[in-house]
């Protein structure tokens, strides 16, 4: 498949995991397009910005916010594509922030994009053989499911990676799908 891997990332956690499931992405034979959404806008995936699968990685701001980059690089991906139905997304957070707010920009973009696939959710710098497992089977499960749907529709899994379900005030996908819940397996 044709992957674009896009990130923001302040101070560098983000952009270690993104690395992460870039090198795992590449490893199973995907061709990565690659975007640092603070200096890079989406020309930096070539002449055409179509992919098979979209993976989005940001750091969580203030109050659980989406950080400026990712939502400027968000606007220019839909002005080109639309939203595309094969979109998953990652990123790291701290919970010292509040539980509510924890990896908040993941909840608000897998919202934004209606995005069915399971969520990745690292706390500050990925590290460790928990963290590393945690990140491959997020990242073969997504490829899994994005294989499998051939480019057609996929639909919600019940649960981020993490155990931790959308806030009760938040939009969220209804849809059901026939695959295994990959959430599930991973929890
Ligand atoms: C101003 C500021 C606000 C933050 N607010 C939150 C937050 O609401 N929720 C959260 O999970 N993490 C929050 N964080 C923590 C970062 O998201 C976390 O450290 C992240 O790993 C940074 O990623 P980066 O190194 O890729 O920039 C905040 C950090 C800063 C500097």
């Amino acid at each position: 498949m044709r992957i674009l891997v896009a990130y923001a990332s302040l101070s560098g956690n983000t952009r270690d995991l993104a690395r992460t499931v870039r090198t795992r992405c590449e490893a199973l034979g995907h061709a990565v397009s690659w975007i640092e959404t603070d200096i890079e806008g989406l020309a930096t995936a070539g002449d055409d910005p179509h992919h098979d699968l979209y993976l989005l990685g940001a750091w969580t701001d203030n109050a659980g916010r989406t950080p400026p980059e990712m939502k400027r690089f968000i606007a220019e991906l839909v002005a080109a594509v639309g939203k595309p139905e094969q979109l998953a997304v990652f990123g790291t957070g701290e919970t010292q922030w509040g539980e509510e707010y924890y990896c908040g920009a993941l909840r608000r973009m897998a919202a934004f994009f209606d995005s069915g696939y399971p969520r990745l959710e690292i706390e500050q710098m990925p590290h460790g053989e928990r963290d590393a497992l945690k990140i491959q089977r997020w990242t073969d499960d997504v490829l899994a499911i994005a294989g499998s749907a051939g480019g057609g529709a996929i639909g919600r899994v019940g649960n981020d990676i993490a155990g931790r379900g959308p806030a009760p005030d938040e939009p969220f996908p209804e849809k059901t799908i026939p695959h295994a819940d990959p959430a599930r397996r991973l929890a």
